[in-house]
């Protein structure tokens, strides 16, 4: 990936220290001396929350039509006040699940969090179907049926709704819970029908927990974000079904199309907050379509790819450090 020819090069410290580049997450630790050892790079560790948030507040503020709401198959984008924008509750679903209330640069707080997040998804997807990558379970939910495992409120009530309690027929009151009834064994569930289950299962528990923080402390709007997302259609759809279901329609999920870089980004923007006297700033050559500079105590960076018509173009930005 060419890394060690990025970064930052340290010019003052010994040549063993020379570059190094921010990093953040879990990964900067578990493989900080991976790096070193391979490819003589330090990872300069940068607080996964704040990254999460800084890159979060920078998209938000900085991007246009970055934020859209997803509900029956229709994306809508959402007209994002930078001056109006807190506070609201940040869902970044990763492996597992952090929800943080963001309250402006810099101002936030880790309010709750759940280890039912992807890496459940993919977990128990992989044992359950045998599909060797995440994009084949994905994939193979899109033609799946999850009435044929999930026990519905219908399959309780003699095919009827429970109007009285506001649940229809066709609710989840089980998720998975027609398994136990049914007399089969695994090989006999299609695994499509697994993995649609799954997804459902997921999707809607993380958007109820949303939902309930977002009530907690009175927050109107609520961000999913993270690579667990990546701009699954029936992901977001369930999310936002949940959100709808459990507020009454009073609150909306939200998406945000750069949903699976957050951490990196705030973690690059935080080169800003360096100083950068006796410091270069490397260009990472050709692979990337971006360029980063500095003058002063300031960083300009760019990334201006073409637009390749998807809508999933690069995003320009110039970042002042103060
Ligand atoms: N191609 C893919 N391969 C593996 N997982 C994928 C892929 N695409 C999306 N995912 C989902 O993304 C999840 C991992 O997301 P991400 O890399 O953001 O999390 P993480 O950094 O490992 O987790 P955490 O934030 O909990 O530390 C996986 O568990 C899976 O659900
Ligand atoms: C542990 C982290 C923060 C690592 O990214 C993430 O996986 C997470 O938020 N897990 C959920 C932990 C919990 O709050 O139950």
């Amino acid at each position: 990936m060419k890394l060690h020819l990025g970064g930052f090069h340290d010019c003052t410290a010994p040549s063993s220290d020379k570059i190094f580049i921010k990093a953040t997450g879990g990964g900067a630790y578990k493989f900080a001396d991976l790096f070193k050892e391979k490819l003589s790079v330090s990872l300069d560790k940068e607080d996964e929350m704040e990254c999460l948030v800084t890159g979060a507040n920078f998209l938000l503020k900085a991007v246009h039509q970055e934020a859209f709401t997803y509900l029956d198959g229709q994306k809508e984008f959402a007209q994002i006040d930078p001056n109006d924008l807190y506070p609201y509750l940040l869902v970044n679903i990763g492996s597992g699940v952090s929800m943080i209330k963001v309250d402006g640069d810099g101002k936030f707080e880790r309010v709750s969090g759940t280890s039912l997040g992807g890496g459940t998804f993919w977990g128990l997807g992989r044992l359950l179907t045998k599909c060797k990558n995440f994009d084949e379970l994905l994939e193979l939910s899109h033609q799946g049926n999850n009435r044929v495992i999930d026990m519905l409120v219908g399959d309780i009530y003699g095919g009827t709704d429970y109007a009285k309690i506001g649940l229809s027929a066709t609710t989840i009151a089980s998720s998975f819970g027609k398994a136990i009834s049914d007399n089969k064994e695994l090989v006999d569930y299609k695994p499509e029908d697994i993995s649609r289950s799954l997804l459902r299962m997921i999707s809607n528990n993380i958007g109820q927990i949303s939902y309930l923080n977002a009530l907690r402390f009175g927050l109107k709007r609520i961000f999913f974000a993270g690579f667990f997302i990546r701009g699954h259609a029936y992901t977001m759809d369930t999310i936002s079904v949940a959100v709808n279901f459990w507020s009454k329609g009073e609150a909306e999920a939200m998406f945000l199309r750069h949903e699976g870089f957050l951490g990196a980004l705030g973690a690059f923007m935080s080169y800003e907050k360096q100083c950068l006297d006796g410091l270069t700033v490397n260009k990472i050559p050709q692979r990337f379509p971006i360029s980063v500079s500095s003058a002063g105590n300031k960083i300009y960076c760019s990334m201006n790819g073409k637009s390749n018509g998807n809508g999933n173009e690069s995003i320009e930005c110039t970042v002042y450090g103060t």
